[in-house]
């Protein structure tokens, strides 16, 4: 089976290596020449661990292939559709501009009995309007949303934990049971539904993550206010199974490419339906949300004595999450930028996503070197919990630092370690 992969960002750079690597035939295709020669190369355009590794078996193989010209989608039998879309500029809806160009561009290349396949997260009842271009040239249309993770982005694909077809007719059904045959062999469950349920699935997912993170970090707000510790909290009531741990890490907030745009998205698709009111409440979900950043840079005020101007801060992170190098909006970048505002030195460190904060942020100051980065800074604010700033020693970190203060933005350190140490330390949500 040859497929196309149109749109070859975070999502369907992963998903074109990995549907080569279940042994599929796989042309991507992308609008971005300079991505396109990477990836034409074997090399990711950005960091997801395990994604060298297949990029490279499947272009070696001559399975998978790369181009900018839509044309080469022809012969394909099922187009994947994995462009972006972002928030519209200056307001909170999606902005379909890119799925709109990428199926345009296409119909003039498909077959009768081709297949076209959304996998891009758009509003309800864009898949509706989208089949009605699509139906006249004798392909068909079905949606079906991803739930990959960045940072786990590779596995997710190969093992997703569920899939969902939106479909409007049983030969959409057996052309993705092809392509799903591994996952479906080891028992993925599959929901088969109409586009309207599809869509939608996607966005109510998105939003309940949200929802909850945003949840235990209401928690917080009043664990501060109370000398309540929210990690402990959060420990406490995910053990009830039925409300679980997952998703409940109270600290800066949640960012990145998807959630806050989507739960803005839906909030605005809502409201067009007439149905704003339904869900009224993921506008409070983005305002606890944003608020925890400010918290972050409240108390970096404050445990300045009053002022961050011309004082160092070592900012640990810059991604939204670890094992990522996405910098979309992150909580940390956004918490280095405000800091560097209000005239801090700042000095930001990342793993992977310094490359990309500096296009974004090139005012900032960033250091490859943590210790560089920790050298002489009056306080330490970590808000991206990589791995080797979780594992940071207290003894050996206050012994390069000029002060001992540290504001823990991912509850990711031991309190007591680190004021055993001498450290002034301040968590989110932490007495
Ligand atoms: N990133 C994720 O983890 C993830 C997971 C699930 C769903 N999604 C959804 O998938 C979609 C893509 O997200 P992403 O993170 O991969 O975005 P991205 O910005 O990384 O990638 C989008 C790609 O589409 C390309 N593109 C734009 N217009 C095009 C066109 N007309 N023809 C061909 N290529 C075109 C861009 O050049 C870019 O490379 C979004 O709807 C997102 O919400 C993303
Ligand atoms: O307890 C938690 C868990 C996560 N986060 C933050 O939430 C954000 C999102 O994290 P995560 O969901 O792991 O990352 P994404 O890669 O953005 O994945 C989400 O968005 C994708 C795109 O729609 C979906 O496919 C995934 O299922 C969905 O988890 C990050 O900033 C995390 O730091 C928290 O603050 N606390």
């Amino acid at each position: 089976m040859r497929i196309s992969v149109i749109g070859c960002g975070y999502l369907g750079a992963v998903h074109a290596s990995a549907m080569a690597e279940l042994g599929l035939d796989v042309i991507g295709i992308d609008v971005d020449e300079s991505k396109i020669a990477r990836l034409q190369a074997a090399e990711p355009p950005f960091f997801e661990p395990g994604l060298p590794e297949i990029l490279a078996t499947a272009t070696a193989s001559g399975r998978l292939t790369f181009s900018t010209d839509i044309a080469d989608a022809k012969g394909a039998t099922v187009h994947f559709v994995a462009v972006g879309t972002p928030q519209k500029p200056g307001s909170h809806a999606a902005d379909l501009r890119f799925v709109d160009a990428a199926v345009e561009a296409l119909l003039p290349h498909l077959n009768p009995g081709d297949l076209v396949v959304g996998k891009s997260t758009v509003p309800v009842g864009t898949a509706e309007r989208l089949a009605a271009l699509v139906e006249p040239t004798g392909a068909s249309l079905a949606w079906n949303p991803e739930f990959l993770r960045e940072g786990f982005a590779v596995k997710d694909t190969i093992e997703p934990d569920r899939l969902v077809y939106g479909v409007r007719d049983d030969h959409a059904v057996e052309v993705l049971d092809q392509v799903y045959r591994v996952a479906l062999e080891a028992g993925t469950p599959r929901i088969v539904t109409d586009y309207a349920t599809a869509e939608l699935v996607k966005v109510a997912a998105n939003a309940f993550l949200a929802t909850k993170i945003s949840f235990i970090n209401a928690m917080a707000e009043i664990a501060e206010v109370t000398g309540a510790d929210v990690t402990q909290l959060a420990d406490a009531i995910g053990h009830d199974a039925r409300i679980g741990r997952r998703f409940l890490g109270a600290g800066v907030g949640f960012g990145g490419g998807c959630l806050p745009k989507d739960i803005r998205a839906f909030t605005a698709r809502a409201e067009e339906l007439g149905k704003g009111e339904s869900v009224a409440f993921l506008k409070e979900v983005d305002s606890i949300n944003l608020r925890r950043r400010d918290r972050v840079v409240d108390l970096a005020i404050d445990a300045l004595g009053g002022s961050v101007n011309d004082r160092k801060i070592a900012v640990l992170g810059v991604a939204f999450k670890p094992h990522s190098d996405d910098v979309r909006d992150s909580p940390a970048l956004d918490v280095a930028v405000r800091l560097k505002g209000l005239g801090a030195r700042v000095v930001a460190t990342d793993p992977e996503g310094i490359e990309n904060a500096r296009a974004r942020h090139p005012q900032l100051d960033y250091n490859a070197s943590l210790d560089e980065t920790l050298r002489d800074a009056d306080l330490v604010v970590l808000v991206t919990e990589w791995p080797e700033f979780r594992g940071l020693d207290p003894v050996a970190t206050g012994e390069i630092v000029a002060g001992k203060r540290v504001i823990d933005g991912r509850n990711s350190y031991d309190p007591a370690a680190w004021r055993a140490a001498g450290w002034e330390y301040r968590g989110l949500g932490r007495a």
